[in-house]
């Protein structure tokens, strides 16, 4: 099969899309709930044990239809079954893209290459069973025979972001293991990290798929010297794991080959918790709910791959996003959780969205000329509330913003879970709304405030609504709940990526800063100081202490 290069904005579906925009751009959604009293049941969709009500955006059915009929004139149906097919879909790499056969059913046959991966999946997935296993309860004990306390997981982007993301927002689920995350190859973090530590009690999880990437093995070695201060080289095997691809660098740095768990080159680092790089999610709550999560993930691939296109939750929010993106000009989407644990799911998927969608060359080769991915950002609420929805209420920008939260709080409190909800459910419904002038100057009629001391208030205290927002509603915060959650936001991606004509799974932006940092590295640890900017060039003299 050719590969699909079509410029989406060169389609009819396209073309019908704008002169859409153009008739619905003024319409407000106050407006269209008014006409459709059903709006609501419309435009929810229910799956995995979630709500996804997409009422509140800035649309109608025909934008839906055509939103659909751009993702048909594309070929979407034929994409997704190469996404799950383990087609070469990232190009430039050469690669597969198979996540979703990290959480495929035990009998399920997925090739790569002629070569089916489910039973080298299931193989990794007992090693990481047994292993958390033996390290929870103490069967696999440190160098000097006690059991472990702590777990330090040193790693950095998709080696990190994932695991420290689910180990928060599972912290409910957790057993005694205390679980840390040394990323930043910023010497404080690491120092400060095992400053607190026992090397007797400590387990550390190296994982770098490459085991090449400076911040990580730099923290690694750190650490592998300061636990050498107190234990033997031969102790090192009690207390380092490996999780990578690259087996001789793993055992050029000295760890045992049946302590390495590993991964493959077909699992990209920001789509990489569901392999041996979530071992440290199944040390800190172990195994069954590690499996919960991935049964999760599970579900929705399977919703994914097999529900139509107009029920099926990752292609209508993924839709949504080209929608604004593109036809309002949106630049940015906030993802807000109201749920403490999900506190890093924003920082998350900033790599995960952002990384995969930065692009500005399309499958063909050749530059684009409209916009792709989004800027993520957010934080929990309601401290975002407190914090920047300031802009997003009365700002000059167009900010189409995912609320997430739960029917059930987890500690069951429901007085603060109760303020919680109604927050999430105010929010919504203030950016729908919105103040109008009238309803301003009500309220300080009522209060009995005097005109000219109102008047010159009123329009600072206006609303203008009509800001989009999706509400994810779940039942609970559970680790299939996770899965299922985490599952949708990877398939969002895929779709956005494929619609916008770029490859997804490739991350070349991030190559440049590294290759020069490393020649910078030279420069500042040498006396020379070699060709740069005039700037560079500056900022080290002063960086060295050069007059
Ligand atoms: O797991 P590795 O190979 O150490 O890479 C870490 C991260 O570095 C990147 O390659 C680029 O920042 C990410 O895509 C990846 O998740």
């Amino acid at each position: 099969m050719a590969l699909q290069t079509t410029n989406p904005t060169t389609t009819e579906s396209w073309k019908k899309l704008q002169e859409h925009y153009e008739s619905i751009k003024g319409v407000q959604m106050k407006d269209l709930f008014k006409e459709d009293a059903d709006r609501a049941e419309k435009f929810t969709l229910k799956q995995g044990g979630y709500y996804y009500d997409y009422s509140k955006n800035r649309i109608t059915e025909e934008t839906i239809e055509l939103l659909l009929e751009l993702a048909n004139e594309l070929g979407l149906s034929e994409a997704i079954t190469k996404y799950f097919e383990g087609d070469h879909i990232n190009k430039t790499e050469d690669r597969a893209v198979l996540h979703t056969a990290l959480r495929a059913p035990e009998d399920a046959e997925i090739f790569v290459d002629g070569i089916n991966v489910v039973p080298e999946v299931y193989e990794v997935r007992g090693k990481i069973k047994d292993f958390s296993e033996k390290v929870i309860n103490g069967a696999f004990k440190g160098y000097t025979g006690k059991a472990f306390t702590d777990v330090v997981n040193i790693g950095i982007g998709g080696s990190d972001l994932g695991p420290a993301m689910v180990v928060e927002a599972l912290k409910y689920y957790k057993n005694h293991l205390n679980v840390h995350f040394v990323s930043n190859v910023d010497g404080d973090h690491v120092n400060e990290t095992i400053a607190t530590l026992d090397p007797e009690t400590t387990l550390f999880v190296i994982v770098s798929k490459t085991f090449t990437t400076q911040e990580t093995i730099s923290n690694a070695t750190t650490i592998k010297n300061w636990f050498l201060k107190h234990g033997t080289q031969a102790d090192v095997a009690k207390h380092f794991v490996a999780v990578s691809t690259n087996l001789e660098k793993v055992s050029e740095f000295g760890i045992a080959s049946e302590n390495v768990f590993p991964m493959w080159d077909w699992v990209g680092g920001r789509f990489s918790l569901w392999s041996a790089v979530g071992l440290s999610i199944s040390l800190a709550v172990g195994y069954e709910h590690f499996d919960g999560m991935l049964e999760g993930a599970m579900e929705m691939d399977s919703h994914f791959e097999t529900t139509p296109f107009e029920e099926n939750v990752p292609v209508i929010l993924g839709l949504l996003t080209v929608w604004y993106n593109n036809f309002f000009g949106s630049e940015s989407e906030a993802i807000i959780p109201y749920t403490q644990y999900l506190s890093r799911f924003s920082a998350y998927l900033q790599q995960g969205i952002m990384e995969s969608n930065g692009k500005g060359v399309d499958r063909a080769g050749k530059p684009v000329d409209y916009q792709t991915g989004t800027i993520i950002w957010g934080e929990p609420g309601t401290n975002s509330q407190h914090a920047f929805f300031q802009l997003i209420h009365q700002g000059t920008k167009l900010i189409p913003t995912d609320f997430i939260g739960y029917i059930a709080s987890l500690h069951g409190d429901t007085d603060h879970h109760n303020k919680l909800m109604a927050n999430f459910f105010a929010q919504t419904e203030a950016l729908l709304n919105g103040k109008t002038k009238k309803q301003v100057i009500a309220e300080f009629e009522e209060k009995g405030v005097a005109k000219e001391e109102y008047e010159a208030l009123v329009n600072f205290k206006m609303f203008t609504g009509n800001r989009p927002t999706t509400t994810i509603l779940g039942e609970k915060l559970t680790p299939k709940s996770l899965g299922n959650l985490i599952a949708l936001y990877e398939h969002r991606i895929f779709i956005q990526g494929f619609i916008w004509n770029i490859f997804s799974y490739d991350q070349w932006g991030v190559e440049l800063g590294k290759q020069l940092a490393s020649g910078i590295l030279k420069d500042i640890t040498s006396d020379e100081i070699s060709e740069h900017d005039n700037s560079t060039v500056n900022l080290l003299k002063i960086f060295k202490g050069i007059n």
